[in-house]
């Protein structure tokens, strides 16, 4: 027993019951699934919104289906998903309510955070964005001299980075083009240069994201653009007009000097990865406009109703989520791979890296017991034909087995012209071919069929059998963007509450953050540090030796 009165994961009868099918599955070939069930392509698929979701090559049947689902139940996913939406704080370790849905809910809605309902603050925060992005995207909110703003530099990182700059990047085609928008997250000055060395600073304002504002690369940065500002136009009552803060820390904004008249707030019970439908998204809103933002929200909404209500059955972020825990746990995966073909969504993975990995990269359980099992996975991918000429030579052939989702469009983006969009098709065919490829195969017969000399027939043969969902929509909206955004936040969610961890802190992020303030005057000034181990002391020797400063 935990001391939560859960039984040990890896001691249920659930798990174990698991463990023992997949030894009985452990010679079914996806072929052999789809020859034993003609309905399987249609029958293995869900729909939630305007996402289709096909499961159907998937290592599974109808018996592993409803084993998962029976360790949900044991692992009560569903009651820590009830406690999540009405408030509770089950952000244990940091003693905090989990609401990013809280962000969409309609306005009539109640949720209550220690006795006060959350719901008119929200909608509060987000009508004065709306008024803010509406002045600035018509030109009446102008900098100190009066120029209209005509570029837009959110400055933040990890949470208060990935997620506009992701969605700014998947909505490109919905965004104002007059106006430049940029992100800057890197403490490297590199980043912060290439961001403003084309810009004249009179027509530039700075969007300060950070939950905290404590953030030293982000305060760095803000900095940075602050001196950049003065120089040029060298008046301290500029800052007013070019610089603004999304932060649940109104003391440090003002510390900072920025006025809280001009800070957009959002609230500890929103996660840094979960936070870009809160103000974070402040910057995507003045790119896209405040109606496509709130039809952003719909979509987070749409599914966020549907993992609320929908039985487990039918529930897409249940199946996703434990889909992972099949194979994470009973099949040794180490990776999970999200390949979008689509050119927009080239920071989608990146997003999710954050998202998954900060979120379940966790080894202790939420009593603070070491985890028995493995827990989240690494995620990586890039837009799919770019992998194909990459990487998918591993994914296809190698020795470890990718579950992979496959993320596809059937419209290519409206404002493409005509020649272009006609290369949707063959975009299309690539994804489609992929999953067939991985999952049936080539058989060494139908290698040999082709006339293939011997010697070559083993490295022409695919053995197929590798897992993938595919997910596809009519066409990239920002409402499906909030659909995808919503299922990945559901699915990671499922996990990290069968895994029994907290999904919703971060600690595993402060040591660096910790020792790298400690061995900051270690390089600038030599300063003998305490504790600096052998090795990162002769490489801080070596660093200042090449910068000339020994
Ligand atoms: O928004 P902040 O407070 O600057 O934090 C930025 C990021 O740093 C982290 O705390 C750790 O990397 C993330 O969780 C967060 O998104």
């Amino acid at each position: 027993m935990n001391a939560d009165g859960r039984t040990r994961l890896n001691q249920t009868p659930e798990w174990t019951a698991l463990a023992k099918h997949r030894e009985e599955l452990a010679d079914t070939h996806l072929r052999d699934l789809f020859a034993a069930d003609p309905a399987r392509g249609t029958g293995y698929t869900l729909r939630v919104g305007d996402l289709y979701i096909d499961y159907s090559k998937h290592l599974v049947t109808d018996e592993t289906l409803r084993l998962l689902r029976e360790l949900a139940a044991a692992t009560d996913v569903f009651g820590l998903r009830d406690a999540m939406f009405r408030g509770e704080k089950i952000n244990v370790t940091e003693n905090r309510a989990v609401l990013h849905t809280a962000l969409r809910a309609p306005r009539d809605a109640v949720i209550d955070v220690d006795g006060e309902n959350v719901v008119p603050a929200v909608h509060a925060v987000l009508d004065r964005m709306s008024d803010f992005a509406d002045r600035v995207r018509s030109g009446e909110w102008t900098g100190h001299t009066g120029k209209r703003i005509k570029n837009v530099i959110n400055i933040g990182i990890g949470g208060s980075d990935l997620g506009p700059a992701m969605a700014y990047e998947v909505l490109r085609s919905f965004t104002d083009r007059a106006l430049t928008v940029r992100f800057v997250s890197n403490v490297d000055g590199a980043d912060l240069h290439e961001a403003t060395r084309d810009l004249d600073p009179a027509e530039t304002l700075f969007i300060i994201a950070s939950k905290t504002f404590t953030t030293i690369e982000t305060i760095t940065n803000a900095t940075s653009a602050r001196q950049w500002l003065l120089a040029a136009l060298g008046d301290e009552a500029a800052v007013a007009k070019h610089f603004v803060a999304l932060s649940t820390n109104a003391e440090k904004v003002a510390e900072f000097g920025i006025d809280t008249a001009n800070m957009f707030e959002f609230w500890d019970w929103v996660g840094g990865r979960y936070s870009y439908d809160s103000a974070i998204g402040l910057s995507l809103m003045i790119a896209i406009g405040p109606d496509r933002f709130r039809e952003m929200l719909d979509g987070f909404r749409i599914v966020d109703d549907h993992f609320r209500t929908a039985p487990a059955e039918a529930n897409v972020p249940l199946l996703l989520g434990l889909l992972g825990i099949w194979y994470g746990n009973f099949h040794d995966a180490q990776s999970h791979a999200v390949l979008p073909y689509s050119h927009y969504l080239s920071k989608f993975t990146a997003y999710l890296q954050q998202l998954d990995m900060e979120s379940n990269g966790k080894s202790v359980a939420r009593d603070g017991r070491p985890v028995e099992w493995q827990t989240g996975p690494v995620v990586w991918g890039t837009p799919g034909t770019n992998g194909q000429h990459a990487y998918y030579q591993l994914i296809h052939q190698g020795t470890k087995l990718i579950p992979a989702d496959f993320i596809g469009f059937a419209e290519p983006v409206a404002e493409l012209s005509e020649e272009l969009k006609a290369q949707h098709d063959l975009l299309m065919a690539n994804f489609f071919a992929q999953t067939q490829a991985l999952a049936f195969g080539k058989t060494a017969e139908e290698v040999r069929a082709e006339g293939v000399p011997d010697e070559l027939v083993a490295h022409k043969t695919f053995q197929g059998n590798r897992p993938t969902t595919t997910i596809l929509a009519r066409e990239l909206t920002p409402s499906v963007l909030g659909q995808l955004i919503a299922l990945y936040e559901h699915k990671v969610f499922v996990q990290g509450a069968v895994w029994n961890i907290d999904s919703f802190d971060q600690w595993g992020v402060e040591l660096g953050k910790v020792l790298a303030k400690r061995v900051e005057p270690a390089l600038t000034e030599g300063a003998d540090v305490p504790g600096l181990d052998a090795s990162t002391k002769a490489l801080v020797a070596a660093y200042r030796e090449l910068r000339g400063r020994s």
